[in-house]
């Protein structure tokens, strides 16, 4: 797992925004061959997304040939309700850029055959040769996608049942927490291994433990996020307030690695290497 302790939230932002970009831009996509992208709601990839508008404004990246999958939606919400994973990625990312709308699979949280919903979603991923990267945040249970404590390690797209604890954590965009689904679409923790790579984003002291039992914890289907221990390339970008439980010696250990220094302000110009290195 590559682990990439950064200072503020917002170099997360700015380090996954320019790992996205580097991509789509290494991999030349066509229509042909598609550049294949999972993509989160929620608050952490939000600066993310601001940075991805400002790279597609500035004309360095274009998602002409660009497919996304979102990885989870709220079951029983309709694509134009604001609180639904579809309208955020509308107003936050696509409506900002110029991914064609048919390239944009959001799974429909008003169907009425959940399991021909589902299969039909891992069956497009598998069409397109998978997707080559998966960005995500995680929940402070250590839920990645809606993956909730206890989810099987190999599952798939299907309907999960949400925790209280996730329905309070996101009730903070409703306007009380009975307003909160109780149940969601999403992708499984294996459909997120099977993915070429992923990339988690946390930031925030309430994401620490999470980020402390993805990296030093033992694998277990109670913190889903420690599933990542099994992928090739997985790695974990947060800020200093999401590392503020990894030992010291972890700590320090992954910032050598990735020559970050807390004094100084992140350098992404000399960085190109480094993430040339890991593309
Ligand atoms: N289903 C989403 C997850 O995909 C997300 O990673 C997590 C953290 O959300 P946030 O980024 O808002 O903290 O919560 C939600 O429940």
């Amino acid at each position: 797992m590559r682990v990439i302790p950064l200072v503020a939230a917002d170099d997360v932002a700015r380090w996954s925004a320019k790992y996205i970009v580097d991509s789509i831009n290494k991999a030349n996509p066509t229509a042909e061959k598609p550049y294949v992208l999972g993509l989160p709601t929620g608050g952490s990839p939000l600066k993310t997304y601001k940075y991805l508008i400002e790279y597609f404004k500035a004309g360095k990246v274009s998602f002409k040939n660009v497919v996304t999958f979102n990885m989870d939606e709220y079951l029983g919400l309709p694509p134009d309700h604001p609180q639904s994973y579809s309208y955020f990625m509308h107003q936050n990312l696509f409506n900002h850029i110029d991914i064609p709308a048919e390239n944009i699979n959001i799974l429909d949280g008003m169907t009425n055959d959940i399991p021909a919903t589902c299969q039909a979603f891992e069956d497009k991923i598998k069409s397109y040769g998978g997707i080559d990267l998966f960005l995500g945040g995680v929940g402070t249970d250590g839920h990645i996608a809606f993956n909730e404590p206890g989810s099987s390690l190999s599952s798939k797209t299907r309907v999960k049942t949400l925790t209280t604890e996730t329905r309070v954590a996101n009730s903070r965009f409703f306007n009380n927490l009975d307003e909160v689904p109780k149940f969601a679409l999403t992708v499984g923790v294996g459909t997120l291994l099977e993915a070429k790579r992923i990339m988690i984003i946390a930031t925030g002291s309430n994401k620490a433990h999470a980020i402390k039992q993805a990296v030093e914890g033992a694998v277990t289907h109670m913190w889903t996020i420690t599933a990542l221990q099994l992928h090739k390339h997985a790695m974990i970008v947060c800020d200093e307030d999401a590392s503020e439980e990894l030992t010291l010696k972890t700590f320090k250990y992954f910032r050598e690695i990735e020559h970050i220094d807390s004094q100084k302000e992140y350098d992404f110009s000399k960085d190109l290497t480094v993430f040339a290195e890991y593309l």
